[in-house]
């Protein structure tokens, strides 16, 4: 049996101490710090050759980890050629939804004069999709989820200027609240600043340490100016929680939890941000049925856009809306 999962390790060292129960009390008391060192590393993040402690117990402690200057300036310049070929409608790209700002009305991009916000599910456009299968960002996937990877959702975000009713920006949510599968802790974030990313263009921000609590109830937020479809976000979060924005330069990457409460603020500048993301899953993971939970509302959303977008009923269910789009990486599927 090879011992890389944590809680196969946790379980030798507990079985350790039961033999050798007459020293335990001291032994605690002498190693408490080493018991806190086991316990934070072994959460989150797996036993892996890649990150340094530092960077395990800071994703242990915050939920997220920023790697700086990961994808390389050619490969980001690819993706952004590839997604203007989209918008200009040069190529069809098959399942790719494309979504527009709902106070847009003027385009970049021009063919039909309205911008392009985001393009979600681009797994069938090879060029796009190379950024999930990425090896540098695989290598750190792997130390969250493990070696069988699932990219399982796919976008990349143009976050226009604002048109002055401030619905650029991304209310504060969880991404598990989008996803019916399980455990949490082996689902990660890969997010990739396309250019500068600042608090001016509306970068993320992120409550630190979010991820340790539960999966929260989501809605749409009350906002005057309006807000995106299915943009929800958590009903009450503690506004005194301390908020991080991440600053990002082109190729920087970040990796988080999808219990990391997080957001982006309005873009004031006349440009638009750009960033790539993929969501991966270990291919171990499984479906739940989110009936009865606060999952309920976002499944009732998809399964209608579905129906609306292909004409079916029922019988597509939210977990075949993922399995159809979830796409192996690395490793295997085993029950995803
Ligand atoms: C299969 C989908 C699964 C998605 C799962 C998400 C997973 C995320 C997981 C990861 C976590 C990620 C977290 C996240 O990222 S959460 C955000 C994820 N967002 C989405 O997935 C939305 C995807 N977008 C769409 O499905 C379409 O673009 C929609 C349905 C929005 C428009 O559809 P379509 O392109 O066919 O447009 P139409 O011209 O026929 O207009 C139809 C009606 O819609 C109105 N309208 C247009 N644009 C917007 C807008 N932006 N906001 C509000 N309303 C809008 C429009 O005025 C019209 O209304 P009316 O005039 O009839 O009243
Ligand atoms: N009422 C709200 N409910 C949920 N999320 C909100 C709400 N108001 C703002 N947010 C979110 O909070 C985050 C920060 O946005 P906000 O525009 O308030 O500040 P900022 O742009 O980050 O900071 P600043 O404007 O001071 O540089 C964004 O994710 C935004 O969508
Ligand atoms: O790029 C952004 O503004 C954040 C988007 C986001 O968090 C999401 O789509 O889940
Ligand atoms: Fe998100
Ligand atoms: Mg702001």
């Amino acid at each position: 049996q090879k011992m890389s999962r944590p809680s196969a390790r946790l379980r030798v060292i507990i079985n350790h101490l039961d033999r050798h129960s007459a020293g335990i009390v001291s032994f605690l008391n002498r190693k408490a710090s080493f018991f806190i060192f086991i316990f934070q590393f072994g959460r989150y993040t797996l036993d892996n050759d890649l990150l340094t402690p530092e960077q395990r117990l800071f994703y242990e402690e915050n939920g997220f980890l920023l790697i700086r200057n990961l994808v390389s300036t050619q490969d980001i310049d690819r993706f952004r050629k590839e997604f203007e070929r989209i918008c200009r409608q040069q190529i069809k790209v098959p399942g790719l939804v494309v979504m527009r700002d709902v106070a847009i009305a003027k385009s970049e991009f021009v063919p039909d004069q309205r911008a392009v916000s985001k393009v979600q599910d681009f797994q069938e456009d090879p060029e796009l999709f190379r950024y999930c299968s990425l090896p540098k960002i695989l290598k750190y996937v792997e130390c969250f989820i493990g070696p069988n990877i699932m990219a399982m959702h796919t976008m990349l975000i143009n976050k226009p200027p604002d048109a002055g009713k401030k619905t650029s920006r991304h209310p504060m949510h969880q991404d598990l609240h989008y996803f019916p599968f399980r455990p949490v802790d082996r689902i990660v974030c890969a997010w990739t600043a396309m250019e500068t990313v600042n608090r001016q263009n509306g970068c993320l921000v992120v409550l630190p340490g979010s991820h340790k609590g539960t999966l929260q109830e989501h809605d749409y937020p009350e906002w005057e100016g309006g807000v995106n479809k299915m943009y929800h976000g958590v009903r009450d979060y503690d506004p005194e929680h301390p908020r991080v924005h991440l600053e990002m330069e082109k190729g920087d990457t970040v990796f988080f939890h999808p219990l990391l409460i997080h957001g982006s603020g309005m873009n004031q500048t006349p440009g638009f941000r750009k960033a790539i993301s993929c969501h991966y899953a270990s291919g171990d993971c499984y479906y739940i049925d989110v009936k009865g939970t606060t999952q309920e509302n976002i499944e009732k959303e998809v399964k209608e856009i579905v129906a609306r977008r292909h004409g079916v009923g029922d019988e597509v269910t939210f977990k075949d809306t993922w399995e159809i789009r979830g796409r192996l990486v690395q490793g295997e599927r085993i029950s995803m």
